[in-house]
């Protein structure tokens, strides 16, 4: 595929992203890889709004992050977590957003450090079909310094990891296109909100049981 077509499909990916609200306050930042080696990557300008689309929208850089066209642009400021996901992971494609949803649960679990969804119809998005399986999502700091924020997020990539929380930031998911990277984003997002409303209800309705959360892990009874 052309550089040309990969810019169209991140350029496609953001629109659907931003129709759902998803990049409040200029937040949130994506990026599409374009060759593998060496590794170059499309990523969205650092402190655009997200949710025009114009010509400038995107800059092309390298496995440091470092543009590798002349551009008058600057790579958003969180690219580093960006090359820390395709250096361990086979993503095509990187999607970090910010909602209310994906950050009451990182505060909710920071302490833990990680939530598990079972249970869940849903979870077959992750290409996960067992009847018992399961979907863990690692949960850091939200450090600062942003070199530190890239290795933190690094050192909790494990082979089947498919995303990453950031305490009271938001999430960095990725797929191995930009169709499985939204799908993946969509799908989390759709977990975090039903586990939020689950648990708002089962505090209004302390004395009933219909389903619960146990050690971080959403159960259905
Ligand atoms: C304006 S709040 C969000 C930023 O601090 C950051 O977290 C973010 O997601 C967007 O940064 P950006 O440099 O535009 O990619
Ligand atoms: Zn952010």
């Amino acid at each position: 595929m052309s550089k040309q077509q990969r810019w169209n499909e991140l350029a496609d990916v953001k629109d659907e992203l931003a129709s759902r609200d998803w990049f409040p306050g200029t937040s949130g930042n994506v990026s599409i890889k374009v060759s593998d080696s060496p590794l170059a990557f499309y990523v969205s300008a650092s402190g655009k709004d997200k949710t025009k689309r114009t010509s400038e929208d995107f800059l092309l850089v390298d496995q440091y992050g470092k543009p590798i066209e002349e551009t008058h642009l600057k790579a958003s400021a969180e690219t580093g977590i960006h090359c820390e996901v395709y250096r361990l992971t086979d993503a095509g494609c990187c999607l970090h957003v910010h909602t209310v949803d994906n950050n009451l649960i990182s505060e909710l679990y920071g302490d833990v450090g990680e939530i598990t969804f079972q249970g869940q119809e849903l979870i077959k998005a992750f290409g996960i079909w067992e009847e018992e399986g399961s979907i863990t999502v690692p949960i850091v700091e939200n450090y600062g310094d942003l070199s530190k924020l890239s290795e933190a997020v690094g050192a909790v990539i494990k082979p089947d990891t498919k995303a990453v929380l950031i305490r009271n930031h938001g999430i960095t998911v990725w797929g191995r296109n930009a169709f499985e990277a939204k799908k993946h984003l969509e799908a989390f997002e759709f977990l975090f909100s039903y586990h939020i409303k689950l648990r708002t209800l089962n505090v209004l309705n302390k004395n009933q049981s219909f389903g619960g959360v146990i050690n971080g892990t959403t159960t259905i009874s």
